[in-house]
Formats: C-alpha cells, structure tokens, sequence
C-alpha cells in the first residue's frame, strides 16, 4: 500500500532535483521520464534509441536520385519538427519565465496553517512567470499592457500558484464578461490589427459601454502598464482570499508582492522606441539580471483583513474592481521571494507550465468574488487544449515535489505506468490503494462557509460604485503621473476611429474627474458630453430593471493613498540599472575609468558606446574596450549617459550625430545625464542644452569624486519628469 512520505526540508537544487526524480511507486517509468537531457558529446540516436550515422543527407536512389520514402530518419525527424508548435496561451501568450525560493520571516499560524508560511527554515521552490496580456507570443515585452505576475510554489502540501498581476484590480466583476473582454482587446477579427495594443475602436467601445472597468481602466493607462522591467513591479493576487489556520478560523486576505527595486516605469515614447530597438527588452533584462547573479527580490505582503470585518467598508471585498487602501488595511511583510535560476528550455518550463489559482493548499481557500470563482474554472479547461489533454500535470514543470498517488488513468500521453489490476476506490483486492487524509493530518478540506440562498443572474450593490476607486486613483497620482495618464488616454483615444466611442469614454471620465475629462477631451478636440449624454450600463440584462444596475456616485472615504504613486516608491540603488558612457578615440581614460568603475562598485552594468566597436586609443594611448557603436546601441535601452573627458574625443562626438541624438532621446525621456567638464561641448550640441539651468538630474564637473557621486543620486531617482512639457490646459 502506498503512503505519502514527508519529504525531507529542502534546498532549492534538491527540491528540483527531487521534483524531477522518479515517482517512487513508477520506478520503471520515472527512470525514463524524468529525462533532462544536455547532449553535448552523446551519441545521437533516434527517438526508438537506434544509434544515428548521419544526419545531414537523406536517405537517396543514388547521389543525385530522388529522396526515398523509406528513410524512416528523416520522416521521423520533420514529423516531429512538423508538430513542434503547440497552441498559444489564449491570453498572456507572450511570457518571460524563472525559478527561485520562497521563505517565510515568522510563523503565520495565527492566520494560516499552510505549512510554507510557517516554517522559517524551509525554502520552498517556485517558479514565476511574468507575461503581457493582449499579444501574441511573439509581441513586444513593451506593449503598454496589464501584466501577469504568476508565482507557483512547490510546497509539500502540493502546487499552490498564486495567478495575479501588476494591477491590484481587475477589468470587470464576473467572469461571465471574460470572453467578451478579451474579444474586445484583442486585435480585430476582420484584419487582425492592432497587435499587442488597446488602442484600436473594439477596446474602447467594450469599456466605454462598461462602467465597472473605469478602476482598472486608470490603472491600465498610467505608468504601471509600461514598466522599467519586470524586476520593478509590484504583483496582486487580485481577489480577496481566505486564510485558515489550524482551528478553522479564518480570516479574508489580500496578496501583494513588493518589489525590492521599487516600481518604476519607463516613458511612454521610449517604450515605443523599446518595441521596435528590442522587442525583448523586459525578457532580457530578467535573463540577464539572473546570470549576473543580481537576483531579483520581491516581498510577500499581506492585508489580512477580520472576517468579523467583512462589512465595514464602502466597497465590497468580493467586488475585484476594488482595492483594498493600504492606509486602512496596512500590508504586512511576510517574507521573501528571490528568482535566482533561469530556465534550461523555454519551451518545457515557461511555455509548458500551466497555472491555476485553484491551485491551493491547506491553510488557503477561496471566496464568492464571482471572477474568481469564473477562473476557478476557466485555467484547467484552457490547458486541455494548450497541453493536448489531461496528463500535463505530469510535465516535469508542473509536477509536484510530492509523489501523487490517485485513480486517475490513461489519456493523450501519459507518463506514469500504474501497475496492478486496481484504478478505483475503494477495493478490497489490496493493491494501489491511496488512503484519504484526515483533515488533522493535512487532508485538504474547504472553508465551511455557510450559505444559504436562490439562484439568480444578478449583482448585488455593493458592486455599483464604478468610480470612487478610479477617482481615489487619479487623485493619488504624482503631477507627472497625472500627466502621463491624461496623455495615455489621449494617445489611446486618438487611434479610436469612431467619435462617438470616444465622446463616450469622455463621459465615462468626466463620472471619475471632471479636470481629467477636460483635459482628455482638449487632447482630442471634443467637448466633455453632458450629463444627459452619458452611456448606459450595458450590463442590464434584457428583463433587468435599470435602477437596480445603474453605477451610483459615492464619495469614497479616502481622498488620497500615498500607496497607490509610483513617487513614493523605494530610491536607493542604482543596482542592475544600465549605464552608457559615451568615448571616442582621444577618450582621457581616468574620466572614464573611475566613472565606470564607482558605477560598477554600485552594482550598475556599463557600456562604453563609441562610434565604431573594437578599441578606442585613449589620450595616454591606452586602449580601451567598445561594448557598442552608435549603430547598434540606443539610449532608450539606457537608464543613463555619462560623456567620458578628452578634447578630442568630445570634438568627435559633437560631430556624431548619433551621439548628440543619443544625448537628445535619454534627456526627452527624463533620464540622468552626466559629462565630464571639457566634454561639455558635446552637450552643447543638444537640443536641451540651454533649458537645464535648474536640471538636478544633469551633472558636469571636473571632480570625478564628486561628478560621480551626484550622478549615481541622480541615477537612483529613476527618471527626472518634471522636465516634461507643462499641461496645454491648467488642471
Ligand atoms: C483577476 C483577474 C485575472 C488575473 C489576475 C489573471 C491572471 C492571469 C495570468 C497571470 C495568466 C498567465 C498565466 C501564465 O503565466 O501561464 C493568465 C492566464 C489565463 N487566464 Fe487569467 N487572469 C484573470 C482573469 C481571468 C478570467 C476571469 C479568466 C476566465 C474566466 C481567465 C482566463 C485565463 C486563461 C484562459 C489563461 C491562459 C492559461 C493558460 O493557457 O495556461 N483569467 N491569467
């Protein structure tokens, strides 16, 4: 008889070597399946494990005949090539993937009994991936879009995945709406335009008949949807769950994870000028992050909120078109996630892996938020298809670190061979039969939650408050924010053909903030709609009655949440950030040595960046190493620029066009610019030369010590976006 066997306290390389171990029920199996294979030197052979002479001619009648159909090699080898691709997510299709650990600070026993938020010494494994929405997987890693911030911890007690993303809220209140949301975003059906971007008529027309999404829909055009790098973002689990400790006591939470390096974002013209420099850009700066060994951190937070207090606040906690301020619930920091391995292939790990936030283990369990309880069953439906049936959790990515034992059989590729005649329970015949769990021994069992009720298609109305939250949003937001989430909105506006969708969205502002509406409308040369104009909730079933479904107008009980400004995010490293420096021959090598170096002290990348690559000859005639030349670097894949020192040198770059153009675009995107003194010419030649009299974020000097010191200040502070242009409009 099987048993399941505690597993022993694991590091992060046994946990995974012990996840991709054998089954120990399956030895015969497992020895085969759990193949990591790095062929480096082996001897080639065919997937039947014939030995292979050669594979770079096929098999032919003669040295210049025609191809025979026997050649059972090559069929075997473009089969498979043929079937090489396998369906795209249907959302979040593009994805950047990678493995770490996940330990606890203390015991969290008062509110869970989830044995990986209770142990401090264990480090449990996880796997993250991060993803845009819209796009397909081949788009751009800058489109401005919501992004998924899926974690999978590999507990003892089995998979729990924890499937949020950047935005602490969602789109719309039920997943009934999914579908019809996803369809509106995507590109539209007769031409297949645009990719991996909101800004086309189907989009707005959705949201702008869709009073509910106007939360979220603040949260999507603000910096938040184009961030720096996936490093610098926070994530949400979204929807309130349960947290239930070892006597039944539960209590509602909310998941959040705080980055280490603050949350920062990148300028809007700079994220276009991403796409099209490197489509990769957020996928590489993990990749490159892990491998440098610069470990990306983030904070497990909590808000755990009282079931007693399940009622006391103005918005309902089921309801994922809202937040939960942490100025009225703070966010406990419980412990600590650290991406510290890349995957070995894309494929069989971050495409391969299939979440679910009905992954859970004990001591976590659901609520009634209508969305939630809609993916509950939407992921493990999806992955049918995606994975080509039901044995992917038997993929190595997506099994568990503790062996499964059940009756569940056969199927499209099946790994496991279950030995005995036995596949169902109870059997007296003794063999394979995997005992049930008490629920004091660990044996998963649901909140006992109480209901009783009708069945009906309806919302309740603790849901109509459509815009307090957006309001409190906007209202939170720094100058600069505000700025860009006027101009998102006027950008995204500006590509809808249809006027009327847009005079709709006007009203749909104009319900959140009426300055914000203004401003909008001024962008796009309409007027604000009147109030006998505005739209309809489009979510009123045919026999609905209209009052009981109309958004209501509430105040809300914050005016403002420091939490919620990217402003106020942690400013205190220059670590992983990227640095030009700007040479060319004549380069005075101390100007640029000492740079580098009290950069690199700080954990910054640097690249020296000259007009051709290869070796620059510095004054004294040292030689001095080229990362890259103008034609192939760009300053929007830069957080900053220095312009190393030497007469010479500065003459050349004053005549490179691409340089100043290099200087131009990272002083238009807000960025930290420094120059040695007698490089100083160079910045003569841009066009922001003569505005920077009060500019902190542009440092020249002939004190390396000091020039330096102010510029990885100034570098820490991210960007400088007061430089933008002021508002056309006063707010
Ligand atoms: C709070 C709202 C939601 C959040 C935070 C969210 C988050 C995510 C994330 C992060 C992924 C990517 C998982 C991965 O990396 O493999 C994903 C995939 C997906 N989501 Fe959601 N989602 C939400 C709502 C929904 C709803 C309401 C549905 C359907 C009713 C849905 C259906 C899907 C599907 C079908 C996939 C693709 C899964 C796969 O192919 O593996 N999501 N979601």
């Amino acid at each position: 008889m099987a048993k399941t066997k505690p597993s022993p306290k694991l590091g992060t390389e046994a946990a995974i070597d012990k996840k991709l171990a054998p089954q120990p029920e399956n030895d015969k199996t497992t020895q085969l399946a759990a193949h990591t294979a790095d062929a480096s030197g082996e001897q080639m052979n065919t997937n039947t494990g014939l030995p292979v002479n050669n594979d770079q001619n096929s098999l032919k009648a003669g040295d210049r005949g025609p191809t025979l159909l026997e050649d059972f090699i090559l069929r075997e080898k473009i089969t498979h090539f043929d079937h090489e691709r396998i369906p795209e997510r249907v959302v979040h299709a593009r994805g950047s993937g990678a493995h770490g650990v996940f330990k606890v600070y203390k015991p969290l026993s008062e509110y869970t009994k989830a044995e990986f938020l209770n142990d401090t010494g264990l480090e449990t494994p996880v796997f993250v991936r991060f993803s845009t929405v819209a796009g397909s997987r081949g788009s751009t890693d800058l489109a401005r879009d919501v992004r998924g911030f899926a974690v999978r911890f590999y507990t003892r007690q089995g998979n729990f995945d924890l499937v949020g993303n950047n935005m602490p809220v969602f789109f719309i209140q039920d997943a009934v709406k999914f579908p019809d949301l996803i369809h509106a975003v995507k590109p539209e059906p007769d031409n297949e335009i645009p990719q991996a971007a909101s800004a086309h008529d189907t989009f707005w027309d959705f949201i702008s008949l869709m009073p509910e999404s106007a939360h979220m829909i603040m949260w999507a055009m603000s910096d938040r949807a184009i961030p720096r790098s996936l490093r610098m973002m926070e994530g949400f689990g979204v929807h309130t769950f349960r947290l239930i400790n070892a006597e039944g006591k539960a209590s509602f939470v909310k998941f959040h994870w705080k980055p280490l390096l603050g949350v920062h974002s990148v300028a809007w013209d700079e994220a276009q000028n991403i796409s099209g420099k490197d489509p990769d850009f957020h996928r590489r700066d993990l990749w490159d992050a892990i491998e440098s060994g610069a470990f990306p951190e983030w904070e497990l937070g909590l808000q755990i909120i009282p079931e007693e207090d399940e009622f006391k606040y103005d918005f309902d906690l089921l309801d994922p078109t809202k937040l939960v301020p942490e100025e009225l619930v703070p966010v406990q920091r419980v412990g600590k996630l650290t991406l510290n391995r890349n995957p070995d292939n894309f494929f069989a790990e971050t495409e391969q892996i299939a979440f679910h936030l009905g992954h859970i283990v004990p001591g976590i369990d659901f609520t009634d938020d209508p969305l939630l309880q809609g993916r509950l069953f939407s992921y493990t439906d999806t992955q049918l298809t995606r994975l080509g049936g039901p044995n992917f959790q038997e993929i190595p990515i997506n099994r568990p670190i503790v062996p499964v034992y059940n009756n569940q059989r056969d199927g499209f590729m099946r790994q496991t061979i279950n030995k005995g005649k036995t596949s169902y329970n109870p059997n007296s015949l003794g063999h394979n039969a995997p005992q049930q769990v008490k629920e004091t021994a660990g044996g998963f069992v649901s909140y006992r939650e109480r209901i009783e009720a009708r069945k009906l298609r309806v919302r309740n109305k603790s849901f109509f408050d459509h815009f307090s939250q957006a309001r409190l949003f906007f209202n939170s937001q720094s100058d600069s924010e505000k700025n860009h989430l006027i101009d998102a909105l006027t950008f995204e506006l500006g590509k809808v053909k249809t006027v009327a969708i847009r005079i709709r969205m006007l009203g749909i502002l104009k319900q959140i903030d009426k300055g914000l509406a203004a401003q909008v409308a001024f962008g796009l040369g309409l007027h604000v709609p009147a109030d006998d104009e505005l739209p309809t909730n489009q979510s009123i079933p045919a026999d609905g009655d209209p009052a009981d479904y109309q958004s209501v107008q509430i105040d809300g009980s914050l005016a403002k949440s420091d939490a919620l400004s990217m402003a106020n995010t942690i400013k205190n490293t220059i670590k992983s950030r990227k640095v030009a420096i700007l040479a060319a021959d004549g380069v005075d090598a101390n100007s640029l040595s000492t740079v580098k170096q009290a950069l690199e002290a700080e954990g910054a990348v640097v690249e020296v960046i000259a007009p051709r690559q290869g070796l620059i000859t510095a004054e004294n005639n040292e030689q001095i190493e080229v990362d890259q030349s103008f034609l192939g670097a760009a300053s929007v894949l830069f957080d900053a620029v220095y312009v190393a020192g030497g007469k010479n040198a500065a003459a050349a770059l004053e005549a490179e066009a691409n340089a100043v153009h290099f200087l131009n675009e990272a002083f238009k995107h807000c960025k930290a610019i420094a120059a040695y003194k007698d490089a100083v010419q160079v910045l003569e030649a841009t066009y922001f030369r003569k505005k920077t009299a009060h500019d902190e974020g542009i440092i020249v000097g002939g004190d390396l010590k000091r020039l330096t010191s102010s510029f990885i200040h100034a570098i820490k502070q991210h960007r400088f976006w007061e430089r933008e242009k002021p508002r056309l409009i006063p707010a």
